[in-house]
């Protein structure tokens, strides 16, 4: 998953997944603009096995977090963007740097399927666990990024065992993902949600949280 190579920088005219746009409005009598992009609504799913004790999530490669590291390295690295030409990256950071933990998730991107089937087909695909769609719990649901984006990611929850694991997960090649499946234990997990060294979503730590507050109470003692 490491080995990124090539790097190169452009301008982003046309995107199949976020759409730029100015909304111009006046409030309380001031007029005020805002710029946004429109993306995807997303499911998530804070996924437990019963059989070992454990949170499963998933370690990927993340250009925008990787590129926020540069950044913070090279200050100058999005001057010239409207220029319509690669600038290559020279002497690039590891791309450890834009590796990411975070909960099984993905896009909403397919009319026709309900939230839970496609959060199923995610937990298959990046994960390897066949989850049927009945057994999956409903956590809540939120607004995933006010400032940009307002779009909505709605969270679930699912057990499963080592039974239910029919593949490796890794997420779908022929789409490029390239996904490496984690498991985090119980009791090093809260441990791990705040340790700031090992960078996640807020969905991982908020996700934590609930499974002690909501299920952890109710584990069968060992
Ligand atoms: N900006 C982009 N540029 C190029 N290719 C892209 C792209 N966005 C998606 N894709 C392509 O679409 C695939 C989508 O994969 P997923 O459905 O698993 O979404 P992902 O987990 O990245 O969602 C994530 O995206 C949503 C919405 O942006 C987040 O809210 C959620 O937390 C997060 O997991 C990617 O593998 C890639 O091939
Ligand atoms: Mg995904």
């Amino acid at each position: 998953m490491e080995a990124i190579e090539e790097l190169a920088l452009k301008p982003c005219t046309s995107s199949l997944y976020l759409r730029p746009f100015r909304l111009c409005y006046r409030q309380n009598g001031t007029k005020k603009f805002w710029d946004f992009m429109r993306t995807h609504d997303s499911v998530s799913i804070l996924i437990f096995n019963t059989s070992r004790q454990c949170f499963v999530v998933v370690k990927q490669f993340r250009p925008a977090v990787y590129m926020c590291e540069v950044e913070r390295h090279h200050p100058q690295v999005f001057q010239n963007q409207d220029k319509e030409s690669f600038s290559h990256l020279k002497d690039p950071l590891p791309a450890l740097e834009g590796v990411t933990y975070e909960l099984c998730a993905g896009i909403v991107d397919k009319p026709g399927l309900s939230l839970e089937e496609i959060a199923c087909g995610e937990v298959l695909e990046e994960c390897g666990y066949r989850v049927p769609v009945t057994e999956l719990k409903r956590i809540t649901s939120y607004r995933s990024g006010v400032g940009v984006t307002g779009s909505r990611q709605t969270l679930f929850y699912a057990e499963v065992t080592d039974q239910m694991r029919t593949s490796e997960g890794g997420g779908q090649p022929e789409e490029g993902e390239l996904i490496e499946v984690v498991e985090i234990p119980l009791e090093d997990s809260m441990k791990f949600a705040y340790d700031e060294t090992l960078p996640k979503t807020m969905g991982v730590i908020f996700s934590f949280m609930w499974f002690q507050n909501n299920i952890a109470p109710k584990l069968p003692k060992k």
